[in-house]
């Protein structure tokens, strides 16, 4: 079944504030396909508190823990996650947590009468080749890099990645049923800011991506877009025109 291009949208809510949050989601539940609530929101706001406040204004989660941890403590962190229930679709981890890890996650998740997605972080999108190759000293090329952990990920049995729209042919290639979600998106009319391995959304559906993480474009856009329903309502209006073009 065809998947409507605004459905593929994800909203980063990158603040501290839930009520910000909070009232974003509200905005623009019916215009996005869910929410992705992290380390910032959850650190300040809690995060069941969150998930519920979110779940509340009829929004579906996706909860971006970045878990990377010894494979005891993973488990542990994933069992409380699915106790949130069903509001939960999709969780991350780090895939260089290792297989253990990941095989530990997993098994937790399936002890449990409900588990979200489980989709693993391949190398983040602010990385570039040099700081890969020069702080982490990967020896190998990033998209051969990120699909050796795409791989991985998928061999111990998570959902998909997360990885730069530049990976997501790669990653589609080598593993067509994972899941993949692109972050790294960014609008022409929008500043790269901290990422750097970006695309438009469009460009990033082409490839392959099942969904994009859209955050300060959205949440933040120039003010010459207008408000974060009109930024929203550009960026669907951009998919929509190219899904048709295809
Ligand atoms: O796991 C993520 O969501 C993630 C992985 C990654 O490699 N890069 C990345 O930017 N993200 C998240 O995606 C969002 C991107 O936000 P913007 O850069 O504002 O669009 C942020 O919430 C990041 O935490």
């Amino acid at each position: 079944m065809q998947v409507p291009p605004h459905e593929r949208i994800l909203v980063a809510l990158d603040t501290p504030e839930l009520d910000r949050a909070v009232a974003l989601a509200a905005q623009l539940r019916g215009q996005v396909g869910g929410f992705k609530v992290g380390l910032e929101l959850c650190t300040a706001a809690g995060t069941p508190q969150v998930v519920q406040a979110i779940a509340a204004v009829g929004g579906s989660v996706f909860l971006d823990l970045k878990l990377h941890d010894i494979p005891n403590t993973v488990a542990g962190a994933v069992r409380a996650v699915c106790v949130l229930g069903p509001a939960v679709r999709m969780l991350t981890l780090h895939c260089t947590g290792g297989s253990a890890m990941l095989r530990a996650a997993v098994a937790a998740a399936q002890s449990m009468p409900y588990r979200p997605l489980l989709l693993g972080v391949t190398v983040l999108t602010s990385l570039d080749a040099a700081a890969l190759a020069g702080e982490l000293q990967v020896r190998q090329e990033v998209a051969e890099y990120v699909v050796h952990l795409a791989r991985m990920a998928r061999d111990c049995g998570l959902d998909g990645v997360v990885a730069s729209p530049h990976e997501v042919g790669a990653i589609r290639a080598a593993c067509p049923d994972v899941r993949i979600v692109t972050p790294g998106i960014r609008p022409l009319w929008a500043g790269e800011g901290d990422q750097r391995r970006v695309m438009p959304p469009a460009a990033a559906l082409r490839a392959g991506a099942d969904y994009l993480v859209i955050g300060r474009p959205i949440t933040n856009p120039p003010a010459a877009i207008g408000d974060p329903a009109a930024a929203a309502a550009r960026i669907v209006a951009e998919l929509e025109q190219d899904h048709r073009t295809l």
